[in-house]
């Protein structure tokens, strides 16, 4: 459902192409977080590009397509150690089969025919050479060298020489903009000559952890609860490519929380608010929220997860996740995750079809329920209420239930973790 925007909100320009939600579905709110991501990284253009070494790159995506630098592969090599050969044999050895032979020997030579050069594994053949002789199957008698008897003729079909441009020439396309670099990718880009690649920088997340009964350390007492969200909320924004920037508790204080709210706001991309979503008079970060952002997503039609907020501020997001721990962890994979693809230039990862292992009852609203695979079906966790974690930590991933309930056997969708 569209919200109605009330004049008073903010209205940044890099959001004014988006329809705000009220009470969202999670598809929808999923779709207009990713869509609010791609429009705030457009504003970024300037700085949306970073050089990285090699080493470094998994995992970073790819903000210009890279080219090969040199063929690859870039010279041809023998795939045995052996004899580079030209033409039928016998052959007449130019130099003897060295056993410390270097596998740059034989560059500076051209093979006449009736002519061989020994060569290892990886070597370089000179120029002429129509095939490799493996050692095994070669015979030198004196000054000639032959094919062993019963070696067979294959062996002079050229198959241990590796042509030079066989995968790719120099100039190819090796890898394409957008795409995430992996380990291989990496390695690819380094046989083809290159030292770095042309990265997206990354987004940068602040987090602002509310609550005056929150703990950092130690067995909390009756009322205050230990925080759970600085140890794990930026490893999975960080998942999911982020830099994370700022974490910092904020007392219950609207003035203490708007100082540090704006203060996150101006060098981050992303800010993560916890706590305060809700309506009680210790809840500020609601209104802060409706104060200084254009509200995109007021509440979801979800459990858990039901406060959250996603609003469009001047120069950043802020995605105000709820107190209770599942239903923080939920809003981040579901909105969050949606929204740093978006901005990295990346389809969010999709709900993948799954098959329910057992009957689920439905309720008031749709839920997003920590589950396990089990014998290729999913089951719901045990301890799944929006302040619990123990069936989150022994998920394998987040089962749609819709309201009506599913069906044990019927087909279902999972949002897979990020760790
Ligand atoms: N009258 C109503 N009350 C509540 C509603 C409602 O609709 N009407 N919604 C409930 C739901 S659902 C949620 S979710 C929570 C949302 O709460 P807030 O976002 O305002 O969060 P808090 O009230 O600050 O805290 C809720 C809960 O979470 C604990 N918490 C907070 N920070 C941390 C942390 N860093 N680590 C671990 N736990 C944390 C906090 O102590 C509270 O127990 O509102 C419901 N109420
Ligand atoms: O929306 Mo809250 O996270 O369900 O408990």
């Amino acid at each position: 459902m569209a919200a109605e925007q009330s004049s008073r909100e903010p209205s940044p320009r890099w959001s004014r192409a988006l329809t705000a939600l009220h009470h969202a579905d999670r598809r929808a709110a999923r779709a207009l977080a990713h869509t609010a991501g791609a429009a705030l990284a457009r504003t970024r253009a300037e700085a949306a590009c970073e050089s990285v070494p090699l080493a470094e790159a998994p995992g970073r995506v790819l903000a210009r397509d890279a080219h090969a630098a040199c063929p690859v592969p870039h010279y041809a090599s023998s795939a045995m150690d052996g004899w580079a050969v030209r033409g039928p044999g016998p052959w007449r050895p130019l130099s003897p089969r060295h056993d410390d032979a270097l596998p740059s020997t034989a560059s500076d030579v051209a093979l006449e025919p009736g002519t061989a050069v020994p060569v290892v594994t990886g070597g370089v053949v000179p120029a002429g050479a129509t095939t490799v002789v493996r050692d095994e199957y070669s015979r030198v008698d004196g000054v000639t060298l032959d094919l062993a008897p019963g070696a067979p003729q294959t062996e002079l079909a050229g198959r241990h020489l590796r042509p030079a441009g066989t995968e790719c020439a120099t100039g190819d396309l090796l890898l394409a903009e957008g795409d995430t670099v992996s380990p291989v990718d990496a390695a690819l880009a380094a046989v083809a000559g290159l030292d770095s690649l042309q990265v997206r920088t990354p987004p940068r997340v602040a987090v602002l952890l509310t609550g005056s009964e929150v703990l950092s350390a130690g067995v909390p007492g009756p009322g205050r609860v230990r925080d759970a969200f600085s140890m794990s909320l930026p490893h999975i924004a960080t998942a999911y490519g982020a830099r994370v920037g700022t974490v910092q508790r904020v007392p219950d204080d609207p003035e203490q929380l708007a100082a540090a709210f704006d203060a996150a706001c101006a060098d981050h991309d992303l800010v993560l608010t916890t706590g305060g979503t809700s309506r009680s008079a210790a809840d500020h970060v609601r209104p802060l929220v409706h104060a200084r952002t254009r509200v995109l997503v007021d509440q979801l039609g979800l459990q858990p997860g039901h406060p959250a907020l996603l609003g469009a501020g001047e120069r950043a997001a802020v995605l105000a996740l709820p107190g209770n721990p599942l239903g923080a962890v939920v809003v981040l994979l579901l909105l969050g995750g949606g929204f740093l693809a978006g901005f990295l230039g990346r389809e969010p990862q999709p709900f993948t079809p799954a098959v329910t292992g057992v009957d689920v009852p439905g309720g008031r609203s749709d839920r997003l329920v920590p589950a396990r695979r089990r014998e290729g079906a999913w089951v719901p966790c045990r301890s799944v209420g929006s302040n619990m974690l123990s069936g989150l930590a022994a998920a394998d991933g987040l089962l749609a239930v819709p309201r009506g309930g599913l069906a044990a056997g019927g087909a279902a969708e999972i949002l897979a973790l990020p760790w």
